[in-house]
């Protein structure tokens, strides 16, 4: 049967067949080599196809669950030829990478990211596997067709699907980025619980079928208590893993102070986010410097760091909202990528950066067991240890105080999450994500 005969045949099938939430059979057709493949989740038929060689596959039975699907993509299901592979034979071996809230703005700037080299080196293969919805799916089929169609060398493979299970089989980074947003109205409690239930599913779905040592970057808020919910589903993979993206905090309180001293952001370095990723976190001015000299020796103005500073970075996602009517995509993009850098390059002498991390004998009196914003240096291995050369005064001590017990309130809200036992949900007021107001 010819190519075209066969497609139009299938098409009929499918439509015959199809879900009716997704309509769309659409085909990519590789006439020239290899691959064949509806742009449908709920996949009903397949084939494979040859210059010599056409094969059709039975049609599946309708009742097949669409939750267990998931497809290479399009072009993305293509066997390479021998030429593609010699010319490949200096780069890494290919590392998984999976993305949920893969539809979303976030993610719409860092998937390109990933896949142009800039994150993980030009000479490293990357695998995407996309994590939409029944909600988000037909979007995610127009992000991986973007993708098909930028070219990149370095991306060997896009998957897409709605099953955390398949989504993270074999992750070598998880980055988490889907999460309800808070509606108007809702309670901070309620949005805890229901992206809390989120990041326990997927925790579970990273623990059985990530790679062991897969490192996990959590961005959907609340994201600390989320990385805390998440790693406590997840025994298997050390808790040391987990990160909640509090990057986008530091890199705004660098813009911030480069800003008031008249330098460029990049003489702004040891900026330390303590805590959570909220209004209550604490961008650390004691430590940080400008130049290499201590911040509040530049900065005479010690009334605009204490107040102005510390306001204007809890609060810089809600301003940027009002203004520009949605949360921080791109830069929050930027500082995913800021986020996964610092774990793979070495950090500079000297310096250090702020990540979300398990709490667990820490060296500066923070409670144990919650997931707090802390200085971190890293040797370029995808792990980091804590710095231990930071200064405290009473300011600091305070504030750092507000944020864990801030933190410590979440924890217990989430306990029937974590295993255990019952929440009580005890709030200390009820504060805000840095884009609320
Ligand atoms: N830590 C940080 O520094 C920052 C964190 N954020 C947070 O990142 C997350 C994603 O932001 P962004 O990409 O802009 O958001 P979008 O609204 O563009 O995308 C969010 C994605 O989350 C998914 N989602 C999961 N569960 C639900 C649900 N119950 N209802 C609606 N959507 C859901 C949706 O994908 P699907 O349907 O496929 O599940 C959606 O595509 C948010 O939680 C945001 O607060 C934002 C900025 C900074
Ligand atoms: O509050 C939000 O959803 C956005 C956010 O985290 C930020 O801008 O820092």
């Amino acid at each position: 049967m010819a190519v075209a005969e066969l497609s139009s045949s299938l098409k009929t099938e499918l439509n015959f067949s199809s879900n009716s939430l997704f309509h769309s059979n659409r085909f990519f057709a590789d006439h020239r080599r290899c691959s064949f493949r509806p742009f449908h989740r709920s996949r009903t038929s397949r084939v494979t196809c040859s210059i010599n060689q056409v094969e059709a596959a039975p049609v599946a039975a309708k009742t097949e669950d669409p939750k267990s699907k998931s497809e290479c993509y399009g072009v993305f299901c293509l066997t390479y030829d021998l030429k593609a592979e010699e010319e490949t034979t200096s780069w890494k071996k290919l590392i998984n990478i999976s993305v949920s809230g893969a539809a979303g703005m976030i993610s719409n700037h860092l998937l390109f990211k990933l896949a142009s080299g800039e994150v993980f080196g030009p000479d490293q293969p990357i695998a995407l596997k996309l994590l939409g919805s029944e909600r988000s799916f037909q979007a995610l089929e127009g992000v991986a067709m973007e993708l098909e169609d930028s070219l990149f060398p370095l991306l060997r493979e896009v998957v897409i699907s709605i099953d955390p299970y398949e989504v993270f089989q074999d992750a070598e980074w998880a980055l988490l980025i889907g999460a309800k947003p808070r509606g108007p109205g809702m309670e901070r409690a309620a949005l805890l619980d229901i992206n809390g239930q989120i990041f326990a599913e997927q925790g579970k779905a990273l623990n059985a079928v990530a790679s062991p040592n897969v490192k996990v970057i959590i961005v959907g808020n609340p994201c600390n208590t989320n990385a805390l919910i998440c790693l406590k589903n997840a025994p298997k993979i050390p808790a040391k893993n987990f990160h909640a993206l509090t990057r986008l905090d530091e890199n705004r309180a660098k813009c911030q102070l480069a800003l008031k001293a008249g330098v460029f952001y990049d003489q702004v370095s040891n900026m330390t986010i303590w805590g959570n990723h909220s209004t209550t976190q604490v961008p650390d001015f004691l430590n940080a410097k400008i130049n290499g000299l201590p911040v509040k020796e530049v900065i005479k103005d010690h009334r605009w760091l204490e107040e102005e500073f510390t306001e204007k970075v809890q609060k810089r996602g809600g301003v940027l909202i009002e203004k520009w009517g949605r949360s921080s995509a791109a830069s929050t993009a930027v500082s995913i990528v800021d986020a996964i850098r610092s774990l793979i390059t070495p950090t500079p002498e000297g310096d250090w950066f702020s990540s979300g991390v398990y709490t667990t004998g820490n060296p500066y009196g923070i409670a144990n067991d919650i997931v707090f914003s802390m200085p971190c240096r890293s040797k370029g291995d995808g792990d980091y240890e804590l710095v231990n050369d930071v200064i405290f005064d009473d300011y600091l001590r305070k504030r750092i105080a507000k944020t864990e017990a801030e933190l410590l309130a979440e924890k217990r809200c989430v306990a029937h999450l974590t295993g255990e036992g019952i929440a009580v949900c005890d709030l200390p007021g009820d504060t805000m994500l840095p884009g609320e107001m």
